[in-house]
């Protein structure tokens, strides 16, 4: 059977991206996100979470590049994206916290272990933004 996708959004603003923590035993800081619904695009599946997880409507953009696995149902794709506006109202319905990080600061939160792989390359991203 065919991985599922699972879409990890690394939301980007004035060079830093919202990190998340999960909470729970499997928990960590993560790019918030989640599933892929049969059917739905990548980009369509990312903005549906991120306004259901956080309330926060966003710009979708391109894919990191690079896949990894996640046990052995899913796989993580990362994508960037931007705050659609910069009104937006914390809500926090499946983590327990929030940060903004620079690329300095990546390397100092407790990652899930499908995401590490992709902070060298946000990293870069986050100077090329800043
Ligand atoms: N959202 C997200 N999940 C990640 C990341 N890295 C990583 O290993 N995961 C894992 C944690 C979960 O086991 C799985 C995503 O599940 P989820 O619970 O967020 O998915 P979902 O919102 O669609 O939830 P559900 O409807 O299945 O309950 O992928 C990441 O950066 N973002």
């Amino acid at each position: 059977m065919d991985r599922r996708v699972v879409v990890g959004v690394a939301i980007v603003d004035g060079g830093r991206v919202l990190a998340a923590l999960r909470p729970g035993p499997d928990g960590g800081w993560e790019f918030p996100g989640g599933k892929v619904e049969p059917g739905e695009s990548d980009e369509v599946a990312a903005a549906r979470e991120i306004e259901e997880e956080l309330g926060l409507r966003i710009i979708v953009g391109a894919a990191l590049p690079g896949e990894e696995l996640i046990g052995d149902k899913y796989v993580l794709r990362v994508y960037l994206a931007e705050p659609a506006g910069h009104d937006w109202l914390p809500v926090l319905r499946e983590h327990t916290e929030i940060r903004w990080v620079q690329a300095a600061d990546l390397g100092t939160l407790g990652w899930l272990p499908a995401d590490r792989p992709f902070l060298a390359t946000l990293g870069h991203h986050l100077v090329a933004d800043g």
